[in-house]
C-alpha cells in the first residue's frame, strides 16, 4: 500500500504537533518512526488511523483519505503504548472483536502467540499486568493482518526477553507476508538493525528520511588518537567528535576504508546517535 503524506499540519490549540509534513511511504517495508517526546509521532499515527483529522494538509493511503472511511480503517491497525483495550472485556472477548474487525484476521496466530506470551484468555483486561496488556497489543497487532500495522512504543512494561520475542515474530511475519509495518519506539539500538528505512520528527518537522542500508553504509565511526582522528577527519564532513582520555571517535559522512589503512578502528554508527544528533542540532567538529 502506498501512504502520501501531504502538507499536513495538525494544531491543538496554540501548540503545533504537525508543522507542513510531506512524506510518502511504499510498500512492504518495516519502517522506524524516530523523535523525541512530543515529537509528533503519535500525532501522525493517529492521523493515519482515521482517529484524528488534521489541520490543513492530509494523509491519503492508495489514494483516499481515511477519516471515517470503513474499507481503509480495517486496513490498518494501530496498537498504542497502553489503553488498547477496554477494562472490563475478557483476552477472548478482545480477540473476538479485532477478529470480526479486520478481514485477514489469524486466530490460529493470535491462539499460538496467547500460549507465547502465557496469557489467560478468560483473564480480564483490568487483571493484566502492563506487559501482559502489551503483549495482548502485540498479539493483537501482528494477527489482525493488517496491510499497514502500525506499533507506537507497544511494549511498556515487557521485559528484554519478551520484546526480543516480539522482534522475532516482527521478522518471522515479514518472511512470510506482505504487509507495511511502522515501528515507533524509543529503544532504537534493540531494533535498528530490523529497520528498512527510518523517518525522525523533531518539533513536528521531518529531519530525515533514509533507507537503513544507506545510513549504514554512507555514515561511520572513527575512532584513533585525538591527533590521528583529528588530522584524519579534515576536509570530512563530520556530524559530531567525542573525545575521553586522548581517545577521540569522530562521526563522519562517506566511506572510511582508508581510516583503517592508517590504523584507526572504523564503525557503523548507531542510529540511535544519529537520531541524537540530528534532534539535538549538535555542530560537527
Ligand atoms: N490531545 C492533545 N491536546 C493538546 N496537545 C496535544 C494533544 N496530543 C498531542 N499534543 C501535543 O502535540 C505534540 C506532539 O505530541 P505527540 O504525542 O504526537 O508526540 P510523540 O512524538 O508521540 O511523543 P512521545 O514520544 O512522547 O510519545 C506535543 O507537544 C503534545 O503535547
Amino acid at each position: 500500500m502506498k501512504i502520501e503524506v501531504k502538507n499536513l499540519t495538525k494544531r491543538y490549540k496554540e501548540n503545533v504537533a504537525l508543522n507542513n509534513v510531506s512524506f510518502t511511504l511504499e510498500g512492504s517495508k518495516l519502517y522506524g518512526l524516530l523523535g523525541r517526546n512530543g515529537a509528533g509521532k503519535t500525532t501522525f499515527m493517529d492521523i493515519l488511523s482515521g482517529n484524528i483529522l488534521a489541520t490543513e494538509g492530509e494523509i491519503l493511503i492508495d489514494g483516499e483519505v481515511p477519516f471515517d472511511n470503513q474499507k481503509l480503517t480495517e486496513s490498518v491497525c494501530l496498537i498504542k503504548e497502553g489503553d488498547n483495550f477496554k477494562k472490563d472485556l475478557k483476552i477472548k472477548d478482545v480477540l473476538k472483536i479485532y477478529s470480526y474487525f479486520y478481514p485477514n484476521w489469524d486466530q490460529q496466530l493470535a491462539d499460538e502467540l496467547i500460549d507465547t506470551y502465557n496469557l489467560n484468555k478468560n483473564a480480564k483486561i483490568k487483571a493484566l499486568s502492563k506487559g501482559m496488556e502489551s503483549a495482548l497489543g502485540i498479539i493483537v497487532g501482528l494477527a489482525s493482518k493488517a496491510p499497514i500495522t502500525v506499533f507506537d512504543e507497544p511494549y511498556i512494561g515487557l521485559d528484554a526477553a519478551a520484546r526480543k520475542k516480539f522482534y522475532e515474530l516482527l521478522l518471522e511475519e515479514f518472511e512470510t507476508d506482505n504487509r507495511m509495518i511502522i515501528l515507533s519506539t524509543h529503544l532504537i539500538d534493540e531494533v535498528s538493525l530490523m529497520f528498512e528505512e527510518v523517518l525522525i520528527i523533531q518539533k513536528g518537522s521531518l529531519v530525515m528520511q533514509e533507507e537503513a542500508e544507506y545510513l549504514r553504509n554512507s555514515t561511520c565511526a572513527v575512532t584513533g588518537t585525538k591527533e590521528e582522528v583529528k588530522a584524519f577527519i579534515q576536509g570530512k564532513e563530520v556530524i559530531e567528535t567525542k573525545e575521553l582520555a586522548g581517545v577521540m571517535t569522530a562521526y563522519i559522512y562517506g566511506n572510511a576504508d582508508d581510516a583503517k589503512a592508517q590504523g584507526l578502528r572504523v564503525e557503523s554508527i548507531p542510529i540511535q546517535d544519529l537520531m541524537i544528533y540530528l534532534t539535538e542540532g549538535k555542530k560537527g567538529a
